[in-house]
């Protein structure tokens, strides 16, 4: 009867059940921390006066929320970094020239099916979609995970969200996942864990499964979920020879709620400022931008550049806005370069930057001004996240921020193509 979660959990505490609201010890399989979060951790791994990790191989840091560095700040955190992975002989270590977090952990071959995995980073829900239970975790808590590799978990219940229906062209998993947060609200999945299932699931590819698990985190999931199947272990098969586990949820399980999305006729979606649950259909939206982002640990793989190159292919960005375009990561760049989707994006007047999370957190490159428009394919777009406390930022798929680049205001896909 358990859920996917139930029994990742129970067979990383080596109990023979588990049950939401359950307070259990679970052993970690993978723990991720990344430049900006690892400093912290770091620090307070030291106060509790443990000399070595748990496990070095078992600890994966990537540099990628500022980088290069931007700040005399952020160099020294870097360095920082550099020191305990030397010091900790930590074997899984990514120099600046890596890419986003949540996007080089799978494709490195560091998440499979069945795992427990803690990240000090909220989107760390995104390796769900490769069936392990993922979660994002608090630097103090992060730094008991270094030194002991287990955590405590309060085991979740679950909201599965069983999708059906064929998307309409141009609409794409990003579209679902805003149109799903904005049924059920910002906090409408509190300390669940949020499972994707359905038809439509089983129709997408692991990146757009990725996008879902990605943005589970906004509805307030503890982590997002897909139930691995051949595409998942196809995934996995040239990128890991770690052994892995299938675990899937039974429907009858009394800790689980099923909610049904139909999305056979679903249009564009946009999320307007300043909540991602306030979300339109981009129709319904007038508005000119300044910036477009595409790129982030949700919409920047290869798949979003290909369908944002589709509709940029011998166009011209608007006069009346700039865009950038940031791959996730190394691998997504050396591909785009390859399938000269990165020459489509500089002929078009795009900047094309190297791998890291940019403007996604108003941190780093491309930061907005006052009452400047951003519309963006990242994740989140309260107040001030990527820039000006005055500026504004929608959120869409690839497609409709490389059509409306293009018209230098939101727009659908269809009006360009
Ligand atoms: C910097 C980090 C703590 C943060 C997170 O946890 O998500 C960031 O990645 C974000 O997207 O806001
Ligand atoms: S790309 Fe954005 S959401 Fe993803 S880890 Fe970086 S800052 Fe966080």
């Amino acid at each position: 009867m358990p859920t996917m979660s139930e029994k990742i959990l129970g067979k990383a505490t080596k109990k023979s059940k588990v049950e939401a609201g359950d307070i259990v010890i679970s052993d970690i399989d993978i723990a991720m921390i990344h430049d900006l979060t690892g400093p912290l951790s770091i620090e307070s791994f030291k106060k509790i006066g443990i000399k070595k990790v748990w496990n070095s191989s078992k600890i994966v840091i990537p540099f990628d929320h500022q980088v290069p560095a931007d700040s005399i700040d952020s160099a020294n955190n870097h360095i920082i970094m550099r020191k305990f992975v030397k010091e900790q002989n930590i074997e899984n270590f990514y120099d600046v020239n890596a890419g986003v977090c949540h996007q080089i952990l799978p494709e490195l071959g560091h998440v499979v099916p069945g795992e427990v995995i803690v990240g000090a980073d909220s989107h760390t829900c995104t390796h769900g979609a490769l069936g392990a239970f993922s979660t994002g975790i608090g630097s103090t808590d992060m730094a008991m995970v270094l030194a002991e590799g287990k955590l405590w978990f309060k085991v979740p219940e679950t909201n599965r969200f069983n999708i059906t229906g064929e998307l309409k062209n141009n609409v794409y998993a990003k579209d679902v996942i805003l149109n799903i947060i904005s049924q059920v609200g910002a906090d409408g999945s509190t300390y669940k864990a949020c499972e994707f299932a359905g038809e439509t699931v089983r129709d997408m590819s692991v990146s757009d499964r990725m996008v879902l698990c990605n943005m589970a985190i906004e509805m307030g999931g503890k982590t997002g979920l897909v139930e691995p199947d051949n595409k998942t272990i196809d995934y996995i098969k040239n990128r890991s020879n770690k052994p892995y586990e299938v675990f899937k949820t039974d429907l009858d399980s009394p800790s689980l709620n099923i909610i049904d999305i139909d999305v056979s006729d679903l249009e564009p979606q946009v999320a307007c400022p300043h909540n991602v649950d306030n979300v339109k259909t981009v129709n319904e939206v007038d508005q000119e931008i300044d910036q477009v982002f595409l790129g982030s640990c949700t919409n920047g793989r290869l798949s979003d550049l290909r369908d944002a190159a589709k509709i940029l292919k011998g166009k011209k960005i608007s006069n009346k806005t700039r865009m950038l375009v940031i791959p996730a990561s190394r691998e997504v760049y050396l591909n785009a370069l390859e399938e000269g989707l990165i020459k489509i994006f500089v002929e078009a007047g795009a900047l094309v930057s190297a791998p890291c999370c940019g403007p996604c957190l108003g941190g780093h490159t491309g930061i907005i001004g006052n009452d400047e428009v951003s519309l963006s394919t990242s994740n989140r777009n309260f107040k001030g996240r990527q820039g000006s406390h005055n500026a504004k930022v929608y959120l869409s798929s690839a497609a409709v921020a490389a059509a409306s680049a293009i018209e230098g205001r939101i727009v659908a896909p269809e009006v360009i193509l």
